[in-house]
């Protein structure tokens, strides 16, 4: 991804002792730090960002109109933008957060290719989705309460043409302890590696673990094949962040 001019400040949130740590938000003092904040989090986001363009290059057809759902400040929507710009797709990028959807505004503008992009401030367990090619969902499902999760995979299933994409990454938790522990001690090591001290590891887990609630890869399988999905597969995974990919058949019935 070309570098954007757009200025953001390094994630410092959890840097000090806090007597109270509260919920996590996409408040403005995430917005304010999030591709850092975001980079040294999760391992992979760039690669998958960058698969996200590439999916979208093999399946989308012209003008084809895709949904990037919890988009933040828009990544994967320019990675699909800077890829398809030839193809003029109709990329819609929802998301609740008033301070993020201003921070996307401002940051897809920097790019040329921002142009096929239209933001909106939405909840997507809400809004309503018009006939599509392909839909991402990068690490939002696991914010939304879970018995909203069907419900939302149901209606873009419905609303996909045959043959179209979702695209769905989330961070995974395992049944077994002795795997989930695993996976767990390695994202730490990776965020340590990023410059994250043990404070700032443990205050932002008490944060996200108010507001974030984890399924099992078995649970996202079986959620998109009962939805209809018929071709389901994790196309990436890096510790416990995974990405998959999910097919609505090409001939139904
Ligand atoms: C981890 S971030 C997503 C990162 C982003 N997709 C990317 O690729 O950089 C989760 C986002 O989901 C948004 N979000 C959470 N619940 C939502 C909802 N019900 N409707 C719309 N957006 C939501 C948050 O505001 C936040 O921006
Ligand atoms: O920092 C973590 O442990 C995360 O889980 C990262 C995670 C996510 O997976 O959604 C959580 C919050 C945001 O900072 C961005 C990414």
């Amino acid at each position: 991804m070309k570098k954007s001019k757009d200025k953001f400040a390094p994630d410092t949130i959890y840097s000090e002792q806090l007597t109270d740590v509260e919920e996590f938000s996409f408040n403005k003092q995430v917005v304010d730090v999030f591709p850092d904040m975001i980079n040294r989090s999760v391992p992979g986001y760039q690669t998958i960002i960058d698969g996200i363009g590439e999916l979208a290059a093999l399946f989308c057809p012209d003008n084809a109109q895709i949904y990037d759902l919890g988009c933040s400040i828009g990544e994967a929507s320019l990675s699909i933008a800077k890829r398809l710009q030839q193809k003029k797709p109709n990329i819609e990028a929802i998301d609740n957060s008033q301070e993020m959807i201003e921070r996307c505004e401002q940051h897809v503008k920097t790019f040329q290719y921002g142009q096929y992009i239209n933001i909106h401030k939405d909840d997507i367990t809400l809004s309503t989705l018009s006939s599509c090619h392909m839909v991402v969902i990068n690490f939002t499902l696991q914010f939304l309460a879970k018995d909203t999760r069907q419900g939302l995979i149901e209606k873009i299933y419905q609303s996909l043409a045959p043959g179209g994409i979702l695209i769905l990454s989330e961070k995974l938790a395992y049944e077994e302890p002795t795997i989930d522990n695993t996976l767990v001690a390695l994202h730490h090591k990776f965020k340590r590696d990023n410059g994250y001290s043990d404070l700032e590891i443990s205050q932002k887990r008490s944060a996200l673990e108010k507001v974030m609630q984890l399924d099992t890869a078995d649970d996202h399988i079986e959620r998109l094949k009962a939805a209809g999905f018929s071709y389901v597969c994790r196309w990436y995974q890096h510790f416990n962040f995974s990405s998959m990919v999910a097919i609505k058949a090409k001939n139904l019935g």
